[in-house]
């Protein structure tokens, strides 16, 4: 096995691609000037080129109004690009290979010179490929994407359009957006990106439940109690309350990472693993769920913490000065969600996500009913739970009884543990957006949301966004650093998980 480990953004076996061979691929990024490109986009595209994962012919152009240099470009981002000792000629070529044209968003002047500079770079080949990367607040998309159609599309090769959330605000201005969308551009030719679809475990979901006999028949109402998601962040909203504000943490993470989760650990098996045939099932299943009620919600706000050891951990939501005064914006929610039928009718699926708690992690967890038939009343045996932690330290594991050695009948709760850091020593994982840039590369769409798929898991949620918006319901109050409202303890226990507190898992977590 391959160690990488002193550098680890450079992910082990990742496949070569046949790229094609006489084409000029563009990787033209929207907003280069901007905080998503210079710590993620950029960095991430360093990573491929260092790793001769990118095709050989790849120009990257970056598109702003500010006016820059290629080298305030660099200055910008090469701080969070890892560069190992001789890897700095590579990065010279990388930076070699950018391009920065300034423009604003609305001049049909500003994007005909990015065409022809395009059309420049791509004279020599006999296709010219071209990704346009929408990193830029939603508020300029409409425009931005009508100048990319009108004055940018490429004649040559294929031409693809990557957005980031938040695709609309709730169910009206996200089919806005799609009609939009849908007038300039095919559903073949739109990425959305949902970054927890690139996540290593999240992508293992389907290979978990259809490659495993002994998963599927389990995976229903006669041996599942109840199921719980979850996504915890140990940080505040760090100076960029103002933006948080106009959304929450529903918006944030439940409508989108928390129901891509849900649509693959509750969807049907597809018909293949054509990219179409698993996201009819996701929007299958993501139909039968009745829109979230305030009767099956609990809301909070974090308090700054007077004991916490970082500035941010002592400034509450509401002491952020970019969050309006009197905010009634959740940074915590959970919610019981539930699929009307045959495989899922009767049982409650929880989702969970806050900001400031206690811990970073992102898990599913299924917890299974005790055996029917029991012949060891009274021996305290637990329900079965299986774990899926996305991050941190990535595992799968099931706890269960076993007889304790040497006791009679005796039982105590034990575990199988497939931890990735013991199971695959020495790998690393691709980060989710290396992962994504190549998939959009290849146009396999199987990791990216389809329309429709919006159009569901915002009809759910947009009512309740909206009675909570207009009914100002004020969120319980949490100290930055706990689980989160005391509320939501009780939400689980109306809702058939049970926390025993009981399992105990021997020495230090991997
Ligand atoms: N390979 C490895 O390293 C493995 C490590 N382990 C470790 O073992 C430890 C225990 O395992 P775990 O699966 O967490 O089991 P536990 O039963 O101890 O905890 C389950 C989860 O229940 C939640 N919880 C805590 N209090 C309450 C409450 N009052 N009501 C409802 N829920 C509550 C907590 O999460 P929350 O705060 O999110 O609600 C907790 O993480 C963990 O630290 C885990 O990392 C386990 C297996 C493998
Ligand atoms: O989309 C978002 O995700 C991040 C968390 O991503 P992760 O990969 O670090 O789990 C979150 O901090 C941010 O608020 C949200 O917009």
């Amino acid at each position: 096995m391959p160690s990488v480990k002193e550098n680890d953004d450079k992910p082990d076996g990742l496949p070569k691609d046949e790229w094609q061979e006489d084409a000029l691929y563009s990787i033209i990024i929207l907003g280069a000037s901007g905080d998503l490109a210079k710590k993620k986009i950029y960095p991430v595209l360093w990573s491929l080129f260092r790793d001769d994962l990118l095709p050989k012919n790849t120009s990257f152009v970056g598109y702003a109004r500010s006016k820059l240099s290629i080298d305030d470009l660099r200055k910008s981002f090469q701080a969070n690009c890892k560069i190992m000792k001789g890897e700095e000629e590579k990065f010279f070529a990388f930076i070699k290979n950018n391009l920065y044209i300034s423009g604003s968003y609305d001049s049909s002047e500003d994007f005909k010179r990015l065409n022809e500079s395009l059309n420049e770079r791509e004279a020599k080949t006999n296709a010219g490929n071209r990704v346009f990367y929408l990193s830029l607040p939603p508020f300029v998309f409409d425009t931005a994407t009508q100048h990319i159609r009108e004055n940018c599309w490429g004649k040559t090769g294929w031409n693809r359009i990557v957005l980031e959330k938040p695709f609309g605000h709730d169910l009206e201005s996200s089919r806005k957006l799609a009609t939009h969308l849908n007038s300039l551009f095919t559903e073949e030719e739109i990425y959305r990106i949902d970054h927890y679809l690139g996540k290593e475990l999240v992508q293992n979901l389907i290979t978990l439940r259809f490659a495993n006999r002994i998963f599927n028949p389990a995976w229903n109402n006669h041996n599942v109690a109840s199921v719980m998601i979850t996504f915890k962040e140990p940080i505040g909203t760090q100076g960029r309350g103002g933006y948080f504000d106009e959304y929450g943490i529903i918006r944030d993470i439940i409508q989108n990472h928390l129901m891509q989760i849900f649509c693959l650990a509750a969807m049907e098996k597809p018909v293949s693993l054509n990219a179409e045939d698993i996201r009819d099932e996701k929007v299958r299943v993501l139909r039968r769920i009745a829109p979230a009620t305030i009767e099956n919600s609990v809301f909070g706000q974090y308090l700054g913490n007077p004991t916490g050891k970082t500035e941010d951990e002592k400034m509450g939501y509401l002491d952020d000065p970019t969050v309006p005064k009197g905010s009634v914006t959740p940074t915590f929610a959970a919610l019981v969600l539930k699929i009307d039928n045959e495989r899922w009718e009767g049982v409650p699926w929880i989702l969970r996500a806050g900001k400031a708690l206690n811990e970073r992690k992102a898990e599913i967890r299924v917890q299974f009913k005790k055996p029917d038939g029991d012949i060891m009343p009274g021996t305290g045996a637990k329900r079965d739970e299986l774990v899926i932690r996305f991050q941190p330290n990535e595992a799968i594991y099931l706890k269960m009884m076993t007889k304790t050695p040497n006791s009679h009948f005796g039982m105590e709760e034990t575990e199988l543990d497939m931890t990735y850091s013991k199971r695959y020593e020495g790998v690393v994982l691709a980060e989710a957006y290396q992962l994504l840039f190549l998939e959009i590369l290849r146009g396999r769409q199987i990791h990216f949301v389809r329309n429709d798929e919006l159009e569901e898991t915002w009809r759910i949620f947009t009512p309740l966004l909206h009675q909570i918006e207009n009914e100002k319901v004020k969120p319980i109050d949490y100290e930055f650093g706990s689980r989160g409202p005391r509320d939501a303890d009780r939400l689980l226990a109306e809702n058939n998980f049970i926390y025993t507190g009981t399992y105990k898992w021997p020495g230090p977590s991997k």
